[in-house]
């Protein structure tokens, strides 16, 4: 005989997915409502309005945004406000930004989750760097992107720069150059890390961090060719946000899959 007790099917969780037109948000639109468990309620775009806005936001469970600094911050804020879970990818965010979207999911008692990136080789070369960081004096960060990208530098190569700055505890060396003969010429620099961004058609996302030591070298490069691989990792941050105890901000991809040191 059936026990219908226990063929209870879970509720999906309802998603909505922030900036749905844009790269990121048409691969989340096409491969979310294919991920087991997940349904897609619709998207929020800049054009639409509070009544809108409010009721797509409350019809979800959870908002996946992959859209813009500028406009990111007061839409989760809002979804927050409505007890809605983010999921966030979006580059170029304020550490307060991140801090503000504990404080309010821990206050609704909520689950969140913030990545710079969602793929699993780049976070591992994010845990190496982390490594190497330890060991030697010198690094620079290379990273290329399609020349329609936002923000410079991409959110990964300015998290690994902080990140490679605070395990070694001072400032890498940076060295000084007598002349340089074109502005700019060196990048950017944090802590002694020098970042270099390339703006060119066609690149997904390139990254390498080139180290330096006593008569030797050590470069660790990731190199992302498609966005549709994105979608299970960012079905995987959703089934997070809603997981038993998980209250307020998870940070890192790593973090989500339980990644072992
Ligand atoms: N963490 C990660 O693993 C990854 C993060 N990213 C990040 O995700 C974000 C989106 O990337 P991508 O999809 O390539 O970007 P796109 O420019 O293709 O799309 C962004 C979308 O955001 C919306 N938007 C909201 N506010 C603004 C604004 N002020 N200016 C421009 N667009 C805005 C737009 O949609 P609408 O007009 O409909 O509102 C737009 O379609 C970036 O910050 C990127 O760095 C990207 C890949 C991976
Ligand atoms: O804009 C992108 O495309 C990407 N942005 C993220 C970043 O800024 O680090 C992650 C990935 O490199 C793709």
């Amino acid at each position: 005989m059936l026990n219908t007790a226990s063929a209870q099917v879970p509720e999906p969780i309802r998603v909505v997915v922030a900036g749905p037109n844009g790269r990121m948000g048409r691969a989340m639109m096409e491969g979310l409502p294919q991920q087991s468990g997940l349904h897609v309620v619709g998207g929020l775009s800049r054009k639409d309005d509070d009544e809108a806005i409010a009721a797509v936001l409350a019809a979800a469970d959870v908002i996946v945004d992959f859209t813009h600094p500028a406009t990111s911050p007061a839409l989760l804020e809002r979804a927050l406000d409505a007890g809605v879970r983010p999921v966030i990818g979006t580059s170029g965010l304020a550490e307060e930004v991140l801090e503000l979207v504990d404080g309010k999911a821990r206050e609704q008692g909520i689950g969140a989750v913030w990545a710079p990136h969602f793929r699993l080789a780049a976070v591992l070369m994010i845990r190496f760097a982390g490594i190497a960081a330890r060991y030697l004096d010198h690094v620079e960060i290379i990273e290329a992107h399609h020349s329609t990208k936002a923000d410079a530098p991409s959110g990964v190569a300015r998290t690994m720069a902080r990140m490679m700055r605070d395990v070694r505890g001072s400032d890498f060396v940076d060295p000084t150059v007598e002349k340089e003969t074109l502005d700019g010429v060196r990048g950017g620099v944090h802590g002694g890390v020098r970042v270099h961004s390339i703006r060119v058609p066609d690149i997904v996302g390139w990254h390498e961090v080139m180290f330096s030591g006593d008569q030797e070298q050590l470069t660790i490069r990731h190199h992302e060719t498609g966005r549709e691989s994105y979608v299970p990792a960012v079905a995987a941050a959703v089934q997070k946000t809603m997981a038993p105890g998980v209250i307020g901000l998870v940070r890192g991809y790593d973090a989500v899959i339980g990644l072992a040191d």
